[in-house]
């Protein structure tokens, strides 16, 4: 998407072939450009949420095993990769699912072919995931639509974390809908999560929203249910970094508490997502879905610009309270609306996900 109009993804290769990203940790305050140039970098950046998001995890991850082809193509380096990268975070499926596209794709080939088969297909994840949000987003603008229609009126739409253009290639997911109801001319407004501890709300999806001119208003994490209570939300719609294959929803932890509310408050809550974070080896999210369990820090201190106009972090809490901080919560199906992927909505249910994937049903 654009940032001071000029068109920007969140990974690419630049003119002289190197990887670049996006490095999240620093916005909105700055926009910090850095190069990936071996398979450490691409470790750090995913471990350390440099870059973040299921399919931006995913399409960093391809370019990791990319970069590493390049320095070494043996089978142990292309077997050492997979597992260097799959440990860096545990929840997002499409880190997998990329590692075993490309492990599928070079193994077979005689090491000598696997860089330039590897940078091919690396790009190829990252057009698909832009076209499968594009295509998600079209299908999510008719929901709106159809609110909009009804209300003759504004909008209002919730969104927790960022499952925006930064937790992608481009696009983003639950903001593709978003942003392309606001291309139409629909009036949308939405209330940002500012989504603690890492904050990705208040600091990435408002970023997104205010770059593209989207009203919106900052809330804090528990302010959503009032909302909903009040009537002031029209739908929510998040992103999530795993689904299972009977429509349980891993996502942002927090997400389950705005889906309680929602389905209290009789509000719909859509989930939008690419397929390649169904997880179609799971059917009960709550028992089977790894859990990422992150450091205290992120929930004692918190990250900010300081008034001379450098970042910080300060400690919120007293120096002997400890924290627990798992990053992910699991949506049981029956709280979702449905689900808007790039072939359509359908019920969070193996039979609406088998109607849009008919091949994955035949197993
Ligand atoms: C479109 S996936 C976005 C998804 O990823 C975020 O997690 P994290 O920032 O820790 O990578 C969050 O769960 C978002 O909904």
């Amino acid at each position: 998407m654009k940032i001071d109009g000029r068109h920007f993804r969140t990974i690419w290769t630049n003119d002289a072939g190197q990887v670049e990203i996006i490095d999240q940790r620093w916005l909105p305050h700055e926009l910090r450009i850095k190069p990936l140039p071996d398979r450490a970098a691409f470790a750090t950046a995913i471990r350390d949420m440099w870059v973040r998001g299921a399919p931006l995890i995913g399409a960093t991850a391809a370019w990791g095993v990319a970069v590493q082809m390049e320095h070494d193509p043996s089978d142990a380096s292309l077997t050492e990769t997979w597992q260097v990268l799959h440990e860096t975070r545990p929840t997002a499926i499409n880190l997998k699912w990329a590692l075993d596209e490309m492990e599928r794709l070079l193994r077979p080939l005689p090491p000598a072919e696997r860089a330039a088969a590897a940078r091919k297909r690396a790009a190829e994840i990252c057009d698909e995931d832009v076209e499968a949000n594009r295509q998600l987003g079209a299908h999510g603008l008719a929901v709106i639509r159809e609110i909009a229609a009804r209300k003759q009126g504004r909008v209002n739409i919730l969104t927790h974390c960022n499952a925006g253009w930064l937790a992608t290639v481009d696009w983003g997911t639950a903001t593709s809908p978003i942003y392309q109801a606001a291309e139409e001319g629909i009036d949308v407004h939405v209330f940002v999560d500012e989504t603690r501890p890492r904050n990705q709300g208040a600091q990435l999806t408002a970023w997104e929203l205010a770059s593209h001119g989207i009203p919106h208003a900052l809330v804090v994490d528990n302010a959503g249910g009032h909302l909903m209570q009040h009537g002031e939300v029209d739908m929510v719609i998040v992103g999530t970094d795993r689904t299972t294959a009977n429509g349980d929803v891993c996502n942002k932890i927090g997400t389950y508490l705005k889906a309680l509310a929602a389905h209290d408050n009789g509000v719909p809550f859509y989930v939008a997502l690419p397929s390649p974070t169904i997880d179609w080896t799971l059917r009960d999210g709550l028992k089977e879905i790894p859990i990422e369990e992150r450091t205290a820090r992120e929930v004692t201190h918190v990250q900010g610009r300081a008034p001379e106009g450098h970042i910080t972090e300060v400690q919120i809490s007293p120096d002997a309270t400890g924290a627990r901080n798992p990053a992910f919560d699991v949506t049981p199906a029956r709280l979702v609306t449905g689900l808007i992927t790039e072939r359509g909505i359908c019920a969070a249910s193996p039979e609406g996900l088998a109607a849009l994937f008919p091949e994955r049903a035949r197993g």
